[in-house]
């Protein structure tokens, strides 16, 4: 069963034309692809359908093939307990620590002190933040900020994680790492969606590429079909 399913989607904004136009594609349980396509093309809009932040014109998202359509009032906040979300910018919490700003999706979701307080220091030990665990963001780095995002976005384990542009603020070495660190994810049984215009990064991912021109999904690329950048 795919963990995500687009079914003919449109999406119009009020007054615009098709941010997204009869978009299809299913992606499975460990898997892990990109979204690539130019500035406008309809990448962010895709995402937001997945964590609800905007609904579809036409066709259907399912997640687990439960339409999302159907998910409204208290659902929707445990639809989005079931997607690690990555942003390019981090939104961390300044003044809480980086153990903290990590352990925030546990705290929310009722889990005993103890058992947040390992889960914590065994992701930030695996991520190399270790030393990290008790700076406040603006003490990090860029690729350290970003990194304690993704640990935020994966500490409770979601089925999918997606990633909007997650290396857009970093250079290309420290890019590189931050895409190893998502092309090991699928290990864990989580499934990645992430957005990007990078095309030298997307090529060198060897994942599939689904690419997005003004709205219209115009091609998915098998990994084996790429060519090098
Ligand atoms: N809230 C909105 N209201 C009206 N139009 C919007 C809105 N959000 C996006 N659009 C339009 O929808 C289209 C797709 O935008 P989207 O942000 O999804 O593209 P994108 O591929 O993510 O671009 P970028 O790489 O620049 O972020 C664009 O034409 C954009 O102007």
């Amino acid at each position: 069963m795919p963990v995500l399913r687009f079914d003919n989607v449109s999406k119009h904004y009020p007054g615009g034309h098709a941010a997204l136009a009869e978009v299809s594609f299913a992606v499975e349980p460990g898997e892990m692809l990109f979204v690539t396509g130019r500035s406008g093309a309809g990448k962010s809009t895709l995402l937001k359908l997945i964590q609800l932040a905007e609904r579809p014109s036409r066709g259907a998202v399912l997640f687990e093939e439960r339409n999302l359509a159907r998910v409204r009032g208290g659902g929707i906040a445990r639809h989005r307990r079931e997607v690690g979300v990555v942003y390019q910018n981090h939104q961390l919490l300044a003044d809480r620590s980086v153990a903290d700003n990590v352990a925030l999706p546990l705290v929310l979701r009722g889990i005993a002190r103890g058992e947040i307080g390992k889960r914590v220091r065994s992701l930030l030990d695996k991520l190399g933040l270790a030393a990290r665990a008790g700076a406040l963001p603006g003490q990090l780095s860029a690729g350290e900020q970003q990194r304690v995002g993704i640990a935020r976005a994966i500490i409770a384990e979601p089925r999918l994680l997606i990633a909007d542009e997650p290396t857009g603020n970093l250079d290309p070495g420290l890019s590189a790492e931050i895409m190893d660190l998502f092309a090991a994810l699928p290990e864990r049984g989580t499934s990645v969606l992430v957005a990007s215009h990078d095309l030298a990064l997307v090529k060198r991912m060897r994942k599939r590429v689904l690419v997005l021109e003004q709205g219209r999904l115009v091609d998915d690329i098998a990994p084996e079909d790429l060519v090098d950048a």
